[in-house]
């Protein structure tokens, strides 16, 4: 049977990231992509234009309708803009007994528009984190979980992964994109062992979405029945063929190429 999986999280108008990101790259990994849209953007290559958050009642049914229904095998969270949002969705998490959820902890878009409101942190702490079987977060999203000022060195990730382990996902994984480094240096803690998935960093603007799309990778992974070190390594070849091949599209950060990955192995 085709592995299911469900996205909840913003949409970008723009195609780049959130949703749309999302249901790109469930379908070039090969399973089916569903989607509970938390807010909607007004995004372009240039920025975020207008938030829009959408009902709490709406996005309750879209993810009652869709796990009463058709199930999923792994879900995804990106954008959930408030604590309300958070507690929701963890409550519904909860409720479908959801085995597999990857949490990106979205926080602000790469043009500094704020995607998760101050106050929500608390939430995303005490709610979501504790359920995650993976998380992602980058550089400034693991130091405004932590209420660190900085990480500047795999050292210091590795001690951040140990942290935000210590509140209770089952696996972290501390992206490197904004580390000061001519790698681009992801690295996985599971609580034991800490692996490190390396790349060259790509010379490119257009890098829009690559968070989203590399944890949406994670959770295809997830849903077709792949451990989660294998869907992290997946999912770092996917972000590094879709960064190399960036669509200079707009007149700001383009997307990066949710095709290239397939491309390069049919090459
Ligand atoms: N220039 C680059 N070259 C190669 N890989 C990169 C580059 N920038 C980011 N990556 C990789 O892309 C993935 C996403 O990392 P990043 O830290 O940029 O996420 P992010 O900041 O959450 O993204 P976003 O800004 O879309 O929210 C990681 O695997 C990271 O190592
Ligand atoms: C909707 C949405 N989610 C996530 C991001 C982070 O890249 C974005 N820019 N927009």
């Amino acid at each position: 049977m085709k592995a299911k999986a469900l996205t909840i999280a913003g949409s970008d108008s723009g195609g780049g990231a959130g949703i749309q990101a999302d249901i790109k790259t469930f379908q070039e990994r090969d399973v089916f992509g569903m989607s509970a849209i938390t807010a909607i953007t007004a995004q372009n290559t240039l920025g975020v234009h207008g938030v829009y958050p959408q009902t709490l009642e709406a996005i309750e049914k879209q993810i009652d309708v869709v796990l009463s229904d058709i199930g999923a095998d792994s879900v995804k969270t990106g954008m959930l803009f408030s604590k309300e949002i958070i507690e929701l969705v963890s409550r519904l998490l909860k409720d479908y007994k959801v085995e597999n959820i990857v949490v990106d902890p979205v926080m602000i878009a790469k043009g500094g528009a704020k995607l998760l409101q101050d106050e929500a942190i608390e939430a995303l702490k005490k709610h979501l984190l504790p359920q995650a079987t993976v998380i992602t977060p980058n550089l400034p999203e693991a130091c405004a979980i932590l209420g660190w000022s900085d990480i500047n060195s795999t050292e210091a990730m590795e001690e951040a992964a140990l942290e935000l382990y210590k509140l209770g996902a089952k696996n972290v994984v501390v992206k490197g994109g904004h580390l000061n480094h001519e790698q681009s240096i992801d690295i996985l803690f599971d609580g034991k062992t800490y692996s490190y998935y390396t790349n060259n960093r790509i010379n490119t603007k257009h890098t829009h979405g690559t968070g989203c799309t590399f944890a949406a990778a994670i959770t295809a992974e997830l849903a077709k029945g792949n451990s989660v070190s294998e869907a992290v390594s997946t999912a770092k070849s996917f972000i590094t063929s879709a960064i190399s091949e960036g669509l200079a599209i707009g007149k700001g950060i383009g997307p990066t190429n949710h095709g290239a990955y397939r491309k390069e192995l049919t090459r």
